[in-house]
């Protein structure tokens, strides 16, 4: 018998003999997992007659038995009954909750698939004594579950099952993520999937195919459980979190850094924005190509100093928007993305949080409407993608700008009169099946205060050259990068650029010209204190 108080989720195995390679069968799979550090096994086999299965779930109960490792069955309930299994895995369709509870008694083990908040407010009302743990899913699109009935949720649509539990208080109840879980995308799931409130992560990860498709299972268990051991997701190698306050007299280091190391910004951007974007990257001595083709985005992603730009007011389709993300991502480049017109129309929206969920941003930035609907704190829709929200209530929006940084893990721009921005990457740090290091409320925040530019509503592109501008900083730190002060430092120059521009300008045509002439002029000088706003941490 199995204590359940014991039941280690870290790494669980769920069999499938449909998908087993040449020369390998469920057992040799399963084997090679139990010695490797599968530390939870399911025997789910959908197409198998009964006989079968009982012989199947026999032979691997030995195994586990030998391994020390608990052998859930997965709907069988009187399998399970029959051999004696330590607990049986349901899913919203199958026998319902309290009935399997009262078949296995209260020592077995009970697991549940849950894929929405309201199954989460169900399972409390059962308490304690109804489920045990639930596999959070599916969590990327997976082959392996035919017909299934949910869409893939995302590392965000895991956070929101997290903070359910958190919300129900639903303490005892353990989880896993599963679907379409491997090794390109695990270490952004442990790092991305937290509750809001900070203090609950995934107790395990499940998977299917990346141990049983496997030709060496015992090496793809191996690399789950290294990646599985870590605390931090490196998507930007020497990634530090900068929670001192920032002076501008720092400014002039991270200038510098640019002009030296001249980082190449790929734009993915909309037609409007693409030469204004080009120009204010070179008048800030970094070197622009706007590239859509798919295949080019790894080589380009690997030269030094690449980063990445994506405006999703671009029309490029969906795939090339997620094929860029992931060289990115691969290449460990940081990517600013700029999610236009966030929920301003369905489309976009949809578009939007694919994009999101298909990878890691070191900086998202927006206007205030953007940044409300991103925190899911917005009064209905947007109107067009320019700002739309002008209520003065700068707490709501920092309170937004903070709740993006934290649900992205990311450092978040909300522009506007004041802008302000939020780091809540906590450097990539995260406690497995524990909790970040606190809640939204406590990541460093700051805001810029440099008086209102009305003229900058009446360009095109003003609102994205700020993403060109905070990807040539973020673009040419090195050694230690310190993602916050380069964009607190692109911010401050580019809104300063923006004040001295519209001083000069004779109309919006000139404000143009001669806000990139500010840029040019402020990069080219390098004396930040002439010209810095204030910077307030908040
Ligand atoms: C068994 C199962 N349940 C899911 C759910 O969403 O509840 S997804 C899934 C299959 C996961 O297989 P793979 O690791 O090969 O993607
Ligand atoms: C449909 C399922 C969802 N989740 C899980 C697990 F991850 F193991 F909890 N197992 C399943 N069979």
């Amino acid at each position: 018998m199995f204590a359940k108080e014991n039941v280690d989720y870290t790494l669980y195995l769920v069999t499938d003999s449909t998908m087993l390679p040449e020369g390998t069968t469920l057992e040799s799979q399963v084997e090679a997992g139990l010695k490797n550090g599968v530390t939870l096994v399911q025997l789910r086999e959908k197409e198998t007659p009964t006989k079968t299965f009982i012989q199947e779930a026999l032979k691997v109960q030995k195994l586990c038995k030998h391994y020390g490792v608990p052998l859930i069955i997965n709907d069988r309930v009187d399998v399970a009954l029959a051999i004696n299994a330590d607990g049986v895995h349901v899913g919203q369709d199958d026998m319902p909750i309290p009935m399997v509870r009262k078949l296995l008694g209260p020592e077995k083990i009970i697991g549940w698939s849950v894929g929405y908040t309201h199954e989460v407010e169900q399972l409390t009302k059962w308490g304690p004594e109804g489920v045990d743990y639930i596999g959070i899913g599916m969590v990327f699109p997976t082959n392996t579950k035919k017909n299934p009935k949910k869409a893939p949720m995302g590392p965000v649509g895991v956070s929101n099952i997290l903070g359910a539990l958190q919300e129900y208080e639903a303490k005892w109840c353990k989880t896993v993520a599963i679907g379409g879980l491997h090794p390109d995308c695990i270490p952004r799931v442990l790092y991305q999937c937290g509750s809001p409130d900070g203090r609950r992560m995934l107790d395990g990860i499940s998977v299917v195919s990346d141990i049983m498709a496997a030709p060496d299972a015992g090496s793809a268990t191996k690399k789950l459980r290294d990646i599985l051991a870590k605390k931090r997701y490196d998507f930007i190698p020497g990634l530090i979190s900068n929670s001192t306050t920032f002076h501008p007299d720092q400014m002039a280091e991270y200038l510098d850094r640019t002009k030296t190391n001249r980082p190449l910004i790929q734009h993915i951007t909309n037609k409007v924005h693409q030469n204004f974007g080009a120009n204010v990257t070179l008048a800030l001595g970094s070197s622009p190509i706007m590239s859509e083709i798919n295949s080019e985005f790894k080589e380009l992603s690997l030269i030094p100093h690449a980063t990445l730009l994506l405006n999703t007011g671009s029309v490029a389709p969906l795939e090339v928007l997620i094929d860029a993300v992931k060289a990115y991502n691969e290449s460990q480049r940081p990517i600013v993305f700029d999610p236009v017109g966030y929920s301003a129309t369905e489309t976009r929206l949809n578009l939007n949080n694919h994009v999101l969920t298909a990878g890691q941003f070191a900086c998202i930035k927006g206007n205030s409407g953007e940044i409300l609907s991103l925190a899911g704190l917005s009064q209905g829709k947007m109107k067009g993608v320019d700002s739309g929200y002008n209520g003065s209530d700068l707490s709501l929006l920092i309170k937004a700008t903070k709740i993006v940084a934290y649900r992205y893990r990311t450092v978040s721009v909300c522009t506007g009169k004041t802008d302000i921005v939020a780091d809540g990457t906590f450097a990539g740090a995260y406690e497995p099946s524990g909790g970040m290091l606190g809640d939204w409320s406590s990541i460093p925040c700051f805001t810029i205060v440099c008086g209102d530019i009305p003229i900058m509503e009446c360009i095109t592109a003003s609102g994205c050259s700020l993403g060109s501008t905070i990807a040539c900083l973020i673009g040419g730190v090195s050694g230690n990068a310190n993602v916050l002060g380069a964009v607190l430092t692109a911010v401050t120059l580019y809104k300063s650029a923006g004040q001295k521009a519209s001083s000069r300008c004779r109309g919006s045509g000139s404000f143009h010209v001669e806000l990139i002439d500010a840029l040019y002029q402020f990069f080219t000088s390098n004396q930040p204190l002439e010209w810095a706003a204030s910077i307030h941490q908040v």
